[in-house]
């Protein structure tokens, strides 16, 4: 399937949108953060943000297509993000995917080093779980914590093992969070819930020690 100029215009229009839309809330520290739309499925290709580009603003020379081996389709300067492994390994183990999110934030580090040694977190009976599509009564939803091997196919790989459609999300240690959905709109909605139910349960996590802590000066 041939990609159109159309198609690829508006990828970077929607990558532009969703971009503008972390850095308003500071998701993007010191140029970390990458962001992906898949444009076909066979052959894997997908616009992808350049690496190391400041991504609180907006160029002519922040996207570029690539395929399933992350390398660029087309003839560009620009260098594909460190990290496309990682979003060509979501596409390949998750077909339904069509966008995929990746930020740097406080909370998803505390809750990525809090719980690294269950290689996952757990969080049951928050209201921003029907965010991430699943809306049973109390559900339980679990995301898989990998380390943050420097190595990305070792990364990448560790991330291919570990991810399935049942959440949209896998956190890397002490780094960030992946998050993915049908489409832009999807993956945002599934960036924001994660990001919502990490920082509550940090929050909730401090109140409650704030509480003991006084039970027992008192
Ligand atoms: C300087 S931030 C850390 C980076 O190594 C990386 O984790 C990241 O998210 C951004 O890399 P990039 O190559 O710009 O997509
Ligand atoms: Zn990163």
């Amino acid at each position: 399937m041939t990609v159109t100029l159309e198609q690829r215009a508006d990828a970077f229009r929607r990558l532009d949108e969703a971009k503008l839309a972390f850095a308003r809330r500071d998701w993007f520290p010191g140029t970390s953060g990458n962001l992906s739309i898949k444009l076909s499925d066979d052959p894997l290709q997908f616009a992808v943000t350049a690496s190391g580009k400041d991504k609180t603003k907006l160029s002519p020379e922040d996207y570029l297509v690539v395929d399933g081996e992350s390398r660029p389709v087309e003839p560009t300067a620009l260098k594909p993000s460190a990290e496309t492994l990682i979003h060509a390994v979501v596409y390949k183990r998750i077909p339904q995917a069509g966008a995929c999110f990746h930020v740097h934030t406080v909370w998803n580090n505390l809750v990525s080093e809090l719980y690294f040694g269950q290689r996952a977190f757990s969080i049951q009976g928050q209201e921003l779980i029907k965010g991430l599509g699943i809306w049973e009564e109390n559900a339980r939803i679990t995301i898989p914590i990998v380390e943050n091997f420097a190595h990305i196919p070792t990364l990448a790989a560790a991330i291919d093992k570990v991810i399935t459609p049942d959440v949209p999300g896998v956190l890397i240690r002490n780094h960030g969070i992946y998050a993915w959905g049908a489409n832009d709109f999807e993956a945002k909605r599934h960036l924001e819930s994660f990001e919502f139910l990490f920082e509550y349960h940090v929050r909730w996590l401090q109140l409650r020690q704030n509480a003991v802590s006084l039970t027992h000066t008192s």
